[in-house]
Parts: C-alpha cells; structure tokens; sequence
C-alpha cells in the first residue's frame, strides 16, 4: 500500500464505510444512478439496509431482513444484464480500492454469486430464452 487506504477490513466499521462510498459512486454512475436516484427517497435508509446486507452475508449477523429478489424485480424494465456487469465492476473497483485484498476478493466473488442468482430470479425463463 502506497498512501492508499487499501486496509479496510471485514468488519461492521469497513463495510460501513465501504458501502457509503460505493452508493455515493453509484449515484454519480451515468447508467446506474438515475435508477437508484428514482427508486430511492431515503439515501440514509438504504445505506443502513445495505450495510446490514452485507453485515449478514459476510459476518452471519442476521441484521437484514429483506427481500431483494422482489426489491429488483419492481425495476426489472431497466435493468438488465449489462448493467449488472456495470455493477460488478464498480464494485471490483471500489473494494480494491479501500479493503485489504483478501477482504476485496471475498466481496467480489460474492457479491458475483448474488448477482447471478438476482439476474436467474429476474431474467430467466423456462423456454430458456434470457432477456437481454
Ligand atoms: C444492475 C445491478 C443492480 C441494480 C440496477 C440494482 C438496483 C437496486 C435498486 C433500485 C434498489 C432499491 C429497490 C427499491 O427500494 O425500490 C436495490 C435494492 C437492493 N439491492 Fe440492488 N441493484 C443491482 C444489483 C445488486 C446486487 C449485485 C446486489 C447484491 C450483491 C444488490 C443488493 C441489493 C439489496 C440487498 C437491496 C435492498 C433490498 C430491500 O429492499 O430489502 N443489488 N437495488
């Protein structure tokens, strides 16, 4: 590390701080941002929903309760595969940038599994067909 702050770790205090500055990169993304600056009122609220998200997922903390399968499907019309990749790869960029290394690539690959299984849930379909 070089006068980067690539040494958060996985714990409630850098995923805190890694999720604010992913949504504050989300919102300013020219793809990504007009979605969430549409479904969203309450920034601070979905901050927190998301830290506990990733709370849950990373350390078993059991503090969130939601559904995100129906959460993204109320916005299925504009999302789509591409802009998963989008995602992904905003995500890839940010964790390296602030998380120590080990702590980044546990987030990529599963932040990656969720997005397959959020993108089966929205866009696959028995015939076999996939929207694009
Ligand atoms: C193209 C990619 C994505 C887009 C455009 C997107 C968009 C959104 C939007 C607009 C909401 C707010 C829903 C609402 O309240 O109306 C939301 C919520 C959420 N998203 Fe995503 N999302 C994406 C990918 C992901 C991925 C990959 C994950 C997890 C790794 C994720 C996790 C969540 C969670 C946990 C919520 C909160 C759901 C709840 O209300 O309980 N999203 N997303």
């Amino acid at each position: 590390m070089t006068g980067s702050q690539a040494g958060l770790g996985m714990d409630d205090s850098g995923l805190g701080q890694l999720v604010d500055a992913f949504y504050a990169r989300i919102r300013q993304d020219e793809a990504l941002g007009p979605i969430f600056n549409d479904a969203v009122d309450d920034w601070p609220e979905h901050i927190g929903k998301l830290t506990d998200f990733w709370s849950s997922v990373m350390l078993g903390s059991g503090r969130y309760k939601g559904q995100p399968v129906p959460a993204h499907r109320k916005h299925r019309d504009r999302i789509s595969p591409a802009l998963f990749d989008r995602w992904l790869a905003l995500w890839a960029r940010t964790t390296d940038e602030m998380m120590l290394p080990e702590v980044a690539s546990a987030l990529q690959e599963k932040a990656g599994r969720i997005a397959e299984s959020l993108q089966l849930a929205l866009f696959f379909r028995l015939d076999g067909a996939v929207r694009s």
